[in-house]
């Protein structure tokens, strides 16, 4: 019989600090892997632990807690005969390092730190953990004695070395160092090493599964080797959702990858292959060059060998299947919902639900959980038909066995439309239509007397009263009725949040949903502490363009999104009159694809002001001047400058977008500034200056201009003389553009709503797929 190696790499859904979950979750892993012949069992990164522990790595607990884990796992039959590679944190030497620890038959064979740590973006692994600064060189970890007494050992091998087994080589890498320059796995297929193992703990965001494929793919096409990937799945505890798709490469094709979302807690892929695959693709490689092996790792010599004789063939490459954005927005959030759900112990969502894009979209992304919900039931998962009757009869044994996922939706979501007199029936129907094309409970309540009565108060203090600027009111009056209608929504949601299951004869309490989307947060076009204000935001990270994506693709399947999708965005909060509709981008002077490119320059490129408006005249120059394009990026730093405060108390919201506002973890700012912003505007206008009198002069044309970016060197906010730039710009553009200039807008510090009231919006349309790619 042939030699053939089957290997295994898991997805596990983890809980920060659930060490009994945790531990059971692993062990099941490496029996299923077992079952499946494999002799190479890879797992997430921190899956003892749970990857967002965050300050929790600080703590002695959380380290000791995990040695009692391993501990268990070691003295396991379920865990011999099959290398074991898991992650957790360990204290070595006084220091805290993010590590691999890879054993077989009860020893620990190697323990393997992280020599580079993640810390851009969502990450802070540098404030818990060390680097392995002195990578490669090798180390001896003093075990705890909870593990002595499980392995015997009292001493073992720490740092970067490479396992030498009967039949081949293994060394791993841990997420991050594959992203980086400088990948140990390039030195380590150099010295001869035949598999790769990356246990990661990487988050969804939209368009980026592309990128760790062509990492892997990168590599193994490069060196010859088999790379095994194994992802965290699901919400451990934090605002990022980790997308699974762990996957297993030999020498440029991908042989295996586990699903991207999915409810499972447990999926363990595995892959059969011929090792001398990899020798004869090296062949060829040596003859065009390959790198000769340096001793730069440590070599640990182990007595076993993953490959068996078997009769099982050689696993075949396979096509990866990317989900279209619009896909991604209908299952990651959804899943992170459902592990919100049921972790929280809360027995439902509630959603006030105004009929727009964006309240309409968190209605979707819950009835896709209750599909998901629906077909795992279906398909007989256990722990999803356990979690699912607790959360709604309060007994996981209970009878209950739903019908189908609309019914699952009338029991888990409860929609709610707050009318006053400023809202339409439109709006109302629309509601009430997707709630009842998903099948959600609806309610309908009015809360004009809350309001009324509000205002009637103050008006009993004061003596004033205070009218809408349609009745001959100020700007103050105007945007304070505004915003008391919009706070007493958000009291009305947590009310039936709170008392709708008890009304319904069940205990508990409701979660209640917000749906601010990324780009009205950049902005902060919204009222503090409204319905913006919720218990979590599935949209949160989500721009309105690929909202809008998302119902478009929805719309065969929920009739009634026809018609959200073809209303323009308005707040309802101002009195409709024959000459004025409330609508969201006349009332922000800059459309939702503007605010896009804006934010992407803003948070994703680093720029500031002047950075932004730089960038923008060359990609805005078919719609508007440089000038225009200088009044409309500084009529947006002033709004996100007055607004940012609002970014300090913005709900939790799940992370799918790079240039995301939010404040806690991701884009760090302050959030009191000099709305002024003196110094870059000024710089802005001199440069627009110069950029205007070339505009309006030169005749070269339009498709190597938009290739061009302005030339600021030879202006600076001090000189007096502005020169115009060589490179740049170009011919009149033949329309004028259609969307109001801010610089017509009145902006007062008081207020995010600039004064327009009639001016057209733009058209609607779906952007081509904006690729970020982000590492
Ligand atoms: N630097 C700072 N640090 C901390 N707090 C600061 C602050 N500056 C102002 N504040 C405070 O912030 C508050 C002003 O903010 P806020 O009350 O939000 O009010 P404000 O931003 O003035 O108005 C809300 C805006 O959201 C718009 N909007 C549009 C669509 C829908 C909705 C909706 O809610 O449905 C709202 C509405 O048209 C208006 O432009 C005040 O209490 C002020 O004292
Ligand atoms: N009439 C209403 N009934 C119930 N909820 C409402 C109503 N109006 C607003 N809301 C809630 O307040 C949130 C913020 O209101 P806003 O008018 O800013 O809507 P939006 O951000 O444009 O979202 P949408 O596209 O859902 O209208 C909405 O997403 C919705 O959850
Ligand atoms: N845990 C990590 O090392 C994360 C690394 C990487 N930046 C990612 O997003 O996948």
């Amino acid at each position: 019989m042939l030699k053939r190696t089957v290997l295994a790499t898991c997805t596990l859904n983890q809980w920060v600090l659930d060490f009994e979950g945790n531990f059971q979750r692993i062990h099941e892993s490496i029996r299923i892997a077992k079952e499946r012949g494999a002799r190479y069992r890879l797992g997430p990164e921190l899956e003892v632990t749970g990857y967002s522990c965050d300050d929790h790595f600080l703590e002695a607990d959380t380290y000791n807690h995990s040695y009692d884990v391993l501990a268990r796992l070691l003295k396991s039959k379920v865990c011999y005969d099959v290398i074991c590679d898991v992650g957790m944190p360990v204290m070595h030497a006084g220091t805290n390092y993010n590590c691999r620890v890879i054993f077989l038959n009860g020893k620990i064979l190697l323990i393997r730190p992280k020599t580079s740590l993640a810390i851009a973006g969502n990450y802070r692994e540098g404030r818990w953990f060390s680097s392995w600064a002195q990578h490669p060189h090798m180390d001896e970890f003093i075990l705890p004695s909870s593990l002595v007494e499980a392995t015997g050992q009292h001493r073992v091998p720490f740092g970067t070395a490479i396992l030498i087994t009967e039949d081949t080589s293994i060394g791993s890498e841990i997420c991050q160092e594959l992203f980086n320059s400088n990948s140990p796995h390039i030195a380590m297929t150099s010295q001869g090493v035949e598999i790769i193992t990356n246990g990661s703990s990487s988050h969804h965001q939209l368009r980026k599964l592309n990128t760790r494929y062509s990492l892997m793919q990168a590599a193994t096409l490069k060196t010859g080797c088999v790379y095994m990937y194994a992802n965290t799945r699901g919400c451990d505890g934090e605002r990022v959702y980790f997308d699974g798709a762990s996957m297993i490469f030999l020498n440029g094709e991908l042989l295996a990858i586990g699903s991207q979302f999915s409810l499972e807690e447990i999926e363990v892929v595995t892959s059969t292959i011929n090792l001398d695959e990899i020798r004869s693709f090296r062949s060829n490689l040596k003859s065009t060059g390959l790198p000769l092996s340096s001793d730069l790792y440590s070599k640990i010599y182990v007595p076993f060998s993953v490959s068996t004789s078997c009769s099982l063939s050689p696993s075949l490459p396979i096509q990866i299947q990317y989900h279209t954005p619009a896909e991604e927005i209908g299952m990651g959030p959804a899943c992170w919902c459902w592990d919100y759900l049921r972790r929280s112990r809360q027995r439902g969502f509630l959603l006030p639900l105004s009929g727009g894009i964006d309240s309409s979209s968190t209605a979707v992304i819950i009835a896709n959980m209750c599909e998901l919900v629906f077909e795992s039931f279906q398909a007989g998962d256990t722990r999803v038909q356990r979690d699912l009757k607790r959360i709604i009869t309060g007994d996981p044994a209970s009878e209950y066995i739903p019908l189908d996922a609309k019914d699952i939706c009338g029991k888990l979501l409860t929609t709610l439309y707050m009318a006053t007199k400023n809202s339409s029936q439109e709006t109302q129907d629309r509601a009430k239509n997707l709630s009842s094309d998903i099948g959600s409970t609806f309610i309908v309540v009015n809360i004009d007397k809350t309001v009324d009565s509000l205002v009637e108060g103050f008006s009993q203090v004061t003596q004033k009263e205070p009218k809408f600027s349609a009745h001959g009111g100020s700007k103050s009056e105007n945007l304070a009725l505004q915003n008391i209608q919009a706070r007493s929504r958000m009291v009305y949601a947590y009310m039936f949040a709170q008392l709708s299951p008890w009304a319904a004869g069940k205990g508990g309490s409701y979660l209640v949903l917000g749906s601010a989307n990324v780009d009205e947060c950049l902005f902060g076009y919204l009222t503090k502490y409204d319905c913006s204000s919720a218990d979590i935001n599935p949209i949160g990270g989500i721009n309105k363009i690929d909202l809008r994506g998302f119902i478009l693709t929805k719309q065969d399947k929920y009739p009634s999104l026809k018609s959200v999708y073809n209303a323009d965005p308005t707040a309802e909060l101002e009195p409709i009159t024959k000459e004025y509709t409330q609508t969201d981008e006349a009332d922000m002077g800059l459309t939702y694809e503007e605010l896009g490119d804006i934010g992407r320059e803003r948070k994703i490129k680093n720029c500031g002001p002047v950075g932004v408006f730089t960038n923008l005249v060359p990609r805005w120059q078919h719609k508007y001047t440089p000038k225009e394009t200088a009044d409309k990026v500084k009529h947006f730093f002033r709004a996100y400058s007055i607004n940012r405060h609002k970014a300090t108390v913005l709900t939790p919201s799940y992370h799918a977008e790079n240039y995301s506002p939010e404040d806690n973890r991701f884009d760090l700012r302050p959030f009191l500034y000099n709305t002024d912003w003196e110094h870059q505007f000024d710089l802005i206008d001199r440069i627009a200056n110069s950029l205007q009198s070339h505009y309006n002069k030169s005749s070269q044309p339009l498709p190597s201009i938009l290739k061009s970016k302005p030339d600021i060197s030879n202006i600076t906010s001090s000189s007096s003389e502005v020169r115009a730039p060589q490179n740049i710009l170009t011919s009149p553009v033949k329309s004028t553009p259609v969307i109001p200039t801010p610089s017509k807008v009145k902006f007062t510090s008081d207020s995010t709503t600039p004064d327009l009231k009639t001016t057209p919006t733009a058209p609607k349309s779906i952007l081509p797929a904006k690729k970020v790619s982000q590492i």
